[in-house]
């Protein structure tokens, strides 16, 4: 485990497989004790910043979002002492005003995925973490100024419907999702957002739109091809937006995302089993070190 802080992760979706400006880059492979995470992690240096990147289905878009190594993910980085994370993301648009080539800093989140491991907690030791509030309010605001900066077209906050996949809906779930209030889909911001908030990293998605799913009566309904015809057009804003946010991020974490298992995990430190001690060592250091 290193112990220079890496104040920034971008995890790269869809169509953001590169850091532009990433400089310096050093490509780590990192070992986990939940098998290797989705591709080695690029780290470098971005407006001064030490940045970790980290391509979320691999750089050529090999892992399906059901079979994404999350835990890994969330481990590997978390070792490398990263402090918050930037996940990009192509999302489909269930509200006429959320236009393909807009982006949008959701704040909800809804969950249909299954049987996606999405917990590094259990095998002796408990913890219940508060997902009240999915994304860490700091890393939002962040992310939002620099989304304006970069000159698109920006919504705050937006519920996201996170499905299983690969498929995407029928007409009768995107209906049934739009009614539910949700206002985006996608397929990887769960259980993405709950590992960073056990591992205690500050976590905010910025959400590219790429099309109208399969509701709307003038468009045709999404494929992939449409999906990457939209991210080819607009991947140059959000990679601009996440350099401007590196100039943005908050000097510390300073927010309960920092110890947020103080409050959830059930249980002494003395009674943590060791063999959960050794996995989980990057992600309970702090917890178990007693420290802020
Ligand atoms: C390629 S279309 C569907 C695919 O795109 C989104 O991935 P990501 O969030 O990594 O940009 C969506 O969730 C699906 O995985
Ligand atoms: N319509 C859609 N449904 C699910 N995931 C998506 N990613 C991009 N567009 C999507």
């Amino acid at each position: 485990m290193t112990t220079e802080k890496i104040p920034l992760a971008v995890i790269g979706g869809s169509g953001f497989y590169e850091m532009p400006g990433l400089t310096d880059i050093e490509e780590v492979e990192v070992a986990t004790p939940f098998g290797a995470p989705s591709d080695r992690i690029r780290i470098g240096t971005l407006e001064g910043t030490r940045v970790a990147f980290l391509a979320r289905h691999g750089r050529q878009h090999t892992i399906l979002p059901s079979e994404l190594p999350q835990r890994a993910n969330f481990w590997a980085l978390k070792s490398l002492s990263v402090e918050r994370v930037i996940s990009v993301s192509a999302v489909g648009s269930l509200r006429e005003s959320m236009v393909p080539g807009h982006l949008v800093v959701p704040s909800q989140l809804i969950d249909r995925t299954w049987g996606r491991p999405s917990t590094f907690f259990g095998d002796g030791l408990v913890a219940h973490i508060s997902f009240a509030e999915p994304f860490c309010g700091r890393m939002r605001a962040a992310a939002l100024e620099a989304a304006r900066a970069a000159g698109a077209t920006v919504h705050d906050g937006g519920v996201y419907v996170v499905m299983q996949g690969p498929a995407f809906s029928t007409r009768a779930e995107s209906e049934l999702h739009r009614a539910w209030g949700a206002d985006l889909i996608g397929m990887t911001a769960l259980p993405e957002a709950k590992l960073a908030r056990e591992a205690e990293l500050c976590y905010a998605t910025l959400a590219c739109v790429t099309d109208y799913d399969c509701w709307h009566e003038a468009e045709e309904a999404v494929d992939a091809a449409t999906v990457f015809a939209t991210l080819q057009r607009n991947v140059a804003v959000s990679q601009e937006a996440v350099r401007l946010l590196v100039q943005r991020l908050p000097e510390r974490q300073g927010c309960p995302c920092a110890t947020a298992l103080d409050a959830a995990i059930v249980g002494r430190r003395e009674a943590v089993p060791a063999d959960v001690r050794e996995r989980l060592a990057p992600i309970l250091a702090r917890w178990l070190g007693g420290g802020a």
